[in-house]
């Protein structure tokens, strides 16, 4: 499995653990983030992340900043991207489930770091269901 992971200097600490906890399973991760805590812009790290989930590149992107809006809301901008906002284990289910999302938003402020592990966990092993949602993912796209 391949992922892209970005973040902002509000995601720093929860993206390296991340990124640990990936390459301890063996994932290959592309790392777009910045590894340091000084200020930077949410969209810089959030398109390339966004641009490998278009390109076929990766399988998933993983994106973390404060509160997960700006990087969600920079990632949906891509056509082929359909990235969650998640904050607990049960609404990333749903994201999977649901939505087929390719995108993980983690507001890394507002959710404990252990609880962000298992929120990845559960995004990268749970499968779309189909069937109904299907349509309903088919219906997202304006063009
Ligand atoms: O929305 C955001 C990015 O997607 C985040 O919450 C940012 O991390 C946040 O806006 C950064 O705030 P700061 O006061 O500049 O640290």
């Amino acid at each position: 499995m391949k992922i892209a992971i970005g973040n902002d200097h509000a995601g720093t600490e929860y993206k390296l653990a991340i990124v640990g906890y990936l390459k301890s399973k063996d994932i290959t991760v592309t790392n777009y983030g910045t590894d340091g805590t000084d200020s930077v812009d949410y969209p810089d790290f959030a398109h390339p992340v966004a641009e490998d989930v278009e390109q076929g590149n990766v399988d998933f992107g993983i994106v973390v900043c404060g509160s997960g809006n700006g990087a969600n809301m920079t990632a949906n901008k891509h056509q082929l991207v359909r990235s969650a906002l998640c904050w607990n284990k049960e609404i990333t289910t749903l994201a999977r489930e649901h939505n087929d999302a390719n995108v993980l938003s983690l507001p890394a402020r507002f959710i404990a770091l252990p609880q962000a592990l298992e929120m990845v966990d559960t995004f990268l092993n749970t499968k779309f269901e189909g069937g109904r949602h299907e349509r309903r993912v088919e219906k997202i796209s304006c063009s």
